[in-house]
């Protein structure tokens, strides 16, 4: 048996402020930061043999956090930007009841939760997002639906993560909500449609136990 865990970075300056995120840069809060923790406390005695998280502060100082509580600072961290959080287009910095208000609430459920809808665009690249110098300019969304951030997750996934599970070796995966919804979607093969009734909450570790060919053998996801 093979553990995966995965970790959405505890509580954002955004999040607090309920702003759309995306690939903005953002800070944890002081709650985040003891989310972090109280998510560390829940993985006491889990060893991991690699760290996943993507190349945004809120995720990376969460893993941090995480793997200096639980001892182990020396496990190898992989920080890609496969991993970000589904990029919010010109939602981002916006205000979530604001544009309920504009848009009106079934629009911007559709925005946040639907698999195929994509936000409205930027009109090019934002500068201004996470360590923009890293990316290439091949990769720059100006906007992404769940189902396009997919297409750039799930390869990581298999290419980084699956492999080392089948090597019987726990991985942790700390990422965004976005980011985890979809490899939810993909590890438990759930539908185009029903996966917008899936939420990831900050800092609740997801703990999936794998047989050898990565069959789900148990899972706390939809423990309360
Ligand atoms: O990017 C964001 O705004 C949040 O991390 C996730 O937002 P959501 O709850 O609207 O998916």
């Amino acid at each position: 048996m093979v553990k995966l865990v995965m970790v959405r970075h505890g509580e954002s300056i955004a999040n607090a402020l309920n702003q759309y995120t995306g690939w903005n840069n953002v800070g944890l809060t002081q709650e985040g930061i003891v989310q972090a923790h109280v998510a560390a406390k829940k993985l006491q005695g889990f060893y991991f043999d690699h760290v996943h998280t993507s190349v945004l502060q809120r995720a990376i100082i969460t893993a941090y956090i995480i793997q200096d509580d639980l001892n182990l600072n020396y496990v190898p961290i992989t920080k890609s930007w496969r991993l970000n959080e589904r990029h919010y287009g010109a939602l981002r910095g916006q205000n979530k009841d604001a544009t309920r208000r504009e848009f009106g609430v079934e629009q911007v459920h559709q925005w946040r939760r639907s698999f195929y809808s994509v936000p409205p665009e930027l009109p090019q690249p934002d500068p201004n997002v996470g360590p923009y110098k890293y990316y290439e300019s091949s990769i720059m969304p100006v906007a992404e639906s769940l189902y396009e951030a997919y297409q750039r997750i799930i390869p990581y996934y298999v290419d980084n993560v699956a492999p080392k599970l089948l090597d019987n070796k726990n991985q942790l995966i700390v990422a965004h909500g976005s980011t985890i919804r979809a490899l939810i979607k993909y590890i438990e093969g759930i539908s185009d449609k029903d996966i917008d009734g899936v939420e990831v909450a900050n800092g609740k570790p997801l703990i999936y136990d794998f047989d050898e060919k990565l069959n789900i053998i148990s899972s706390n996801r939809t423990e309360k």
